[in-house]
């Protein structure tokens, strides 16, 4: 679970206040993966850093009490002098997992063949992308934190295993997807929250979170 209670949350440009929450009570149950729609720029990155405890709030509590992932794209436990091989072993013996099964597996996800021995500064964007949502899968969380859904990758191959695996973890585990389109929350989310100008409102369908979203573009 992650409760929201009267969080704000803003930034100071220089000459105005960027407000992207402002007192927002929500709270995320286990089973229910949820969408947040909102436009670009208008704090889906900071939300989801706060999730994760990335970001602390101005004002307000977070609550968490589940195995809450990093968020999808966060590169901060991976060395790029390292390749993928001594990343995927490194992170497993941080989270005590055998190294072996998540080499393996993050191998036969990102099917980077010879860049999987090569370090990860050596990869393009969408190498990297490919990289951190296998690794992200690898580990069991309770919650997955997604920022602007599956990386965009151009390898169906890529694409079609990722997203069975998510499909299988997500028969225990929740995903939480903030996006500014709604097509990725279609595949994987049953409820969506709608954040804008500070305000985040929950609805009890997708649909419904569409409708307003879309209506107010
Ligand atoms: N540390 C900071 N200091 C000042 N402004 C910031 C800071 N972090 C984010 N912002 C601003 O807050 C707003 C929301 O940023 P955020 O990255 O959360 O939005 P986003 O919806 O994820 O954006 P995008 O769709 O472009 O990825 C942006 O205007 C951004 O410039």
């Amino acid at each position: 679970m992650i409760e929201f209670r009267n969080v704000s949350k803003s930034f100071w440009t220089g000459t105005q206040r960027k407000v992207i929450l402002d007192q927002a009570s929500f709270r995320i149950n286990l089973g229910g993966s949820v969408g947040i729609l909102a436009p670009n720029g208008t704090g889906k990155t900071t939300l989801i850093n706060m999730m994760s405890g990335l970001e602390k709030p101005d004002e307000g509590e977070i609550l968490r009490s589940s195995r809450i992932s990093f968020p999808l794209g966060y590169m901060g436990g991976v060395l790029p002098k390292l390749n993928a091989v001594e990343n995927s072993r490194y992170i497993a013996r941080l989270y005590g997992l055998d190294p072996d099964y998540i080499e393996s597996f993050c191998r036969y996800i990102c099917g980077l063949e010879e860049y999987f021995e090569m370090p990860i500064a050596t990869y393009s964007k969408g190498m990297r992308a490919r990289f951190m949502m296998a690794l992200l899968l690898a580990l069991e969380f309770d919650i997955y934190l997604i920022d602007e859904g599956m990386p965009s990758s151009t390898d169906a191959e890529f694409n079609r295993k990722a997203g069975s695996v998510l499909r299988e973890r997500l028969q225990k585990a929740t995903v939480v997807i903030v996006s500014h389109q709604t097509d990725i929350l279609e595949k994987f989310c049953q409820s969506a929250a709608v954040l804008r100008n500070g305000r985040l409102t929950m609805y009890d369908s997708l649909e419904e979170a569409k409708q307003v979203y879309n209506y107010a573009q």
